[in-house]
């Protein structure tokens, strides 16, 4: 739905937010861009509705290349990309439905059909009462809300989520992303959103890029990243302290949590298991943890194996100097390789 190559981003004061982007969303999926602040996300959201224009690369949306679009075609294809925002750019003088009227009146539809659409859309978004307020008496998830509604009411294909719940409290931020969900389930929408919040990746997000001074260090969807050996985004989800210490074993289950795995290779193996550190995710209904631990005595090998077979992701740092780990110590770069 969304392909973007080899975009290029050289603001007029020389700073490069974008670096050789290259991007694929899915049609019907919840797309994450995360990264730190600077990393280059607005610059990339704002490109990819060509608010932003390019230095150099493509952007194309529902097989149409934006970048190579006129003025007149370029507005018209803007019509099937809503976009929302972290401080919801409402209108304060219009009332709730007015707001939600204004993009329905600058594409020209008659006042009488106006009416019934925006009543839709406050039905769609939960604020069937408010449609008379003006948005100082409005919370700010209800802000959203019609922010969410406005930004439906030509009835895009995609939605760009420019930090959407990044002012908001947590309560109200898990509302918002379920109503994203939702209208992503029902209308079969298309969102891609950029945050710095991880959360927000890890309650809605079907896939991400991690991004770091302008480029995508890493995508894919979060299943498979997870599984990949050395992920950013496993490290992101589950932090440990950074290196590992010599000798420890770091261990990803990423599959299914139904075998005793652990009390297995203590039984089997004759293994010491002593466990350091580590936390346990739902992740698109999915429990995936990690878990550092220190093993001594027994077949440390052949408890590895065993580990890996049943689909544990194994990171082995390496020995220390007193060489704690018999065989085979591989860091954590080698293994990704
Ligand atoms: N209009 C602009 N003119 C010049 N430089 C800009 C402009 N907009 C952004 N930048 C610079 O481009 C880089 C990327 O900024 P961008 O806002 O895209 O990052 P971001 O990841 O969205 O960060 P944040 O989360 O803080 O908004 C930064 O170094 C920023 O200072």
């Amino acid at each position: 739905m969304i392909h973007v190559s080899g975009l290029r981003k050289v603001y007029g004061n020389g700073v490069v937010a974008l670096d050789g982007v290259d991007l694929d969303v899915r049609e019907g999926e919840i797309f994450g861009v995360l990264g730190q602040s600077g990393a280059g996300k607005s610059t990339l959201l704002r490109c990819v509705n060509l608010l932003e224009r390019p230095t150099a690369g493509t952007v194309t949306v529902a097989g149409q290349e934006l970048t190579a679009l006129g003025r007149a075609e370029l507005r018209r294809a803007r019509q099937g990309i809503g976009m929302i925002h972290q401080h919801f750019a409402l209108l304060s003088s219009r009332t709730v439905a007015a707001n939600v009227a204004f993009p329905l009146e600058v594409a020209g539809l008659p006042r009488a059909r106006r009416g019934a659409r925006v009543r839709e859309l406050l039905e769609l978004v939960g604020l069937e009462g408010k449609a008379s307020a003006y948005p100082a008496q409005l919370s700010g998830g209800q802000k959203q809300r019609v922010g969410i509604a406005r930004a439906l009411a030509a009835g895009p294909k995609v939605l760009l989520s420019d930090e959407a719940t990044s002012a908001l409290d947590p309560g109200t931020t898990q509302s918002i992303l379920a109503l994203l969900k939702r209208l992503n389930a029902e209308l079969g929408l298309t969102i891609l959103l950029i945050t710095h919040e991880m959360h927000v990746i890890k309650g809605a997000c079907d896939s991400v890029a991690i991004m770091r001074d302008g480029r995508v260090a890493e995508a894919g969807t979060l299943a498979d990243l997870v599984a990949r050996p050395g992920s950013l985004l496993t490290r992101e989800i589950f932090p440990l302290p950074e290196p590992a210490p010599p000798g420890t074993v770091t261990l990803t289950f990423a599959g299914s949590a139904d075998e005793p795995v652990m009390s297995s290779l203590v039984r089997g193996f004759d293994v010491d298991v002593n466990v350091l550190g580590g936390s346990l995710e739902d992740l698109g209904g999915r429990p995936v943890g990690r878990l550092r631990v220190r093993m001594d005595g027994g077949d440390h090998a052949g408890a590895l194996t065993y580990l890996r077979e049943r689909g544990v992701i194994v990171e082995q740092a390496p020995p220390g100097a007193e060489g704690t780990v018999p065989v085979q110590a591989r860091t954590i770069t080698e293994e990704a390789r």
